[in-house]
């Protein structure tokens, strides 16, 4: 089964993918990683542009058949059984991205696109198999229980369970609004 790992940078996609790969006992392959093995994506200043398309079909053909979890915000192009895609408050986002020294426009792109649910509306338009998961407030063990349990019991749709509209205020310092 290829389990894709996706969401918007800080939500944990890498701290989760690895022990859901430990737990499953399934192989664990970064995005990232893969592109620059592969030589897909060109580097454009200290950001690698991946070709969605040569990624989408490279991953399909290396992993079709086996066990393997893919981390990586842009694993949703990947085809994958299900999709799984994090979700953390974005004040959260912000406070994770803050402490990595993230320029203030990259931090408020990353922030407002956790706010309007990017990632989620891009994997639902490449997969029907999508389980949404609000990290907030959860250790990452309990994030991974979470999923395990999903599709343990056949749940491979789940998605609606988070609204960050009612929590704009709280992250208006983070964004860029111009002016
Ligand atoms: N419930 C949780 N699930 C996942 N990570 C969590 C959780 N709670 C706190 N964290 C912390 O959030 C951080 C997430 O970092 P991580 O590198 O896993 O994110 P990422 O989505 O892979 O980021 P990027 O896309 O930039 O690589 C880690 O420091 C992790 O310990």
């Amino acid at each position: 089964m290829i389990i894709a790992v996706t969401g918007t940078p800080g939500v944990g996609k890498t701290t989760v993918s690895k022990l859901l790969s430990e737990r499953l006992g399934y192989e664990y392959v970064s995005v990232k990683d893969f592109a620059l093995e592969r030589g897909i994506g060109e580097r454009v200043g200290d950001e690698l542009e991946i070709d969605v398309d040569e990624l989408a079909d490279a991953m399909a053909g290396e992993f079709k058949g086996r066990d393997v979890v893919i981390d990586g915000h842009l694993s949703h192009f990947v085809p994958a059984d299900v999709v799984v895609v994090l979700r953390a408050h974005p004040r959260l986002i912000a406070e994770r991205l803050e402490k990595r020294g993230y320029p203030r426009k990259k931090l408020a792109e990353n922030v407002e696109a956790e706010l309007v649910d990017v990632i989620l509306v891009e994997a639902l338009e490449e997969n029907e198999n999508v389980l949404e998961v609000d990290t907030t407030g959860k250790t990452p063990e309990q994030v991974v229980e979470e999923i395990i349990g999903l599709i343990e019991k056949g749940i491979t749709r789940r998605v609606g369970v988070v609204d960050w509209s009612g929590v704009y205020d709280d992250v208006l310092p983070y964004l860029d609004l111009g002016g």
